[in-house]
């Protein structure tokens, strides 16, 4: 079977299976191999009116008849989730493969709430995985095979980079750093907008000037063999304008600030990890 056939169930519509499911299928993947278990009628109607793909209401089903189940849904309800498939799943042979995109659930946890272990593999995507410009960290455990884990990566890879890490512990680091990533870029443009509209820009060409800029420093980082720091110092010539601004974000402690947001969100990853664990 190739790839594109392959049958993918996420359980849960939310924002990130939404931006998996429309990088699969401008992958080219085939939008009748693609399950999506909702809860909720009206989003049930707009994930099969927006891809084509095959909507239900609950979970027992779908986990029995694919290739791939995909955990999609908010951590806290992760063992709700689990417990509504695993009798289904334990009823039969299925092994499907498990892709799990939910922050600080650990792979014991999965297994405890299931029942069994399972082929698993973590995956740590971000919404720009949308437009197929995600960053994705990965983590296989030890049941999955050559097969699967290249299946994993391919399927991942419709929504952007994938880079594998080592130890399941890393994937709190990916969560903080590029799975919040995001927002962290987006913040900075908001505030580069609010202040080229404060010294009196056309809210329109302050926006598209943020943006604009914002996309050519990724690209080039992305396309230069060069550092983001010797990047950076090209731009910032002496005794000028940039040089200015880069010590004011200096004297105010960026780097410092920077580090402390992204050992928070890590920090609040493991967090969810624990209480999780408590749950049987
Ligand atoms: N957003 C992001 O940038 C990223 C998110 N993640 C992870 O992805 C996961 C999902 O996040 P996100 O997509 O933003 O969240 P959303 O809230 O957008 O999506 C979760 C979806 O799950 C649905 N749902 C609730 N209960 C069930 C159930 N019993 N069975 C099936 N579906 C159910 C919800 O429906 P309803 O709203 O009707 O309750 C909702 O549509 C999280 O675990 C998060 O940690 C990972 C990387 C990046
Ligand atoms: O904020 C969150 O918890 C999720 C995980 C990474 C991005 N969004």
């Amino acid at each position: 079977m190739t790839t594109s056939r392959i049958r993918i169930a996420f359980i849960g519509g939310g924002n990130i299976a939404r931006s998996l499911i429309a990088g699969l299928i401008a992958d080219g993947h085939e939008p009748n191999a693609l399950y999506v278990v909702e809860p909720d009628d009206t989003k049930r109607g707009q994930l099969v009116t927006q891809f084509g793909i095959i909507a239900l209401e609950t979970s027992a089903d779908a986990v029995t008849s694919v290739e791939v189940v995909a955990l999609c849904v908010k951590p806290l309800i992760a063992p709700v989730i689990c417990r509504e498939f695993a009798p289904a799943l334990l009823a039969t042979n299925a092994q499907p493969l498990f892709i799990s995109v939910m922050a600080g659930v650990t792979e014991a946890s999965i297994d405890r709430w299931i029942g069994r272990p399972v082929a698993l593999v973590r995956a740590m995507p971000n919404t720009p995985s949308m437009i197929q410009s995600g960053a994705i960290g990965l983590h296989a455990n030890s049941l999955v095979n050559h097969y699967q884990r290249n299946l994993a990566e391919e399927i991942l890879r419709a929504g952007g980079l994938t880079r594998w890490v080592e130890n399941e512990v890393d994937i709190d680091t990916v969560t903080a750093l590029s799975g919040s990533g995001p927002a962290y870029f987006l913040l900075l443009m908001e505030a580069l907008e609010q202040v080229g509209i404060a010294h009196g820009l056309a809210p329109e060409t302050a926006r598209l000037l943020t943006i604009q800029t914002a996309l050519g420093a990724a690209r080039m980082a992305f396309e230069s063999d060069e550092s983001p720091q010797q990047l950076r110092a090209r731009v910032t010539s002496p005794g000028g304008t940039t040089e200015r601004a880069i010590g004011v974000f200096e004297a105010g402690g960026l780097m410092l600030l920077v580090s402390e947001a992204v050992t928070a969100a890590r920090v609040r990853a493991a967090e969810l990890s624990q209480i999780l664990a408590e749950v049987d």
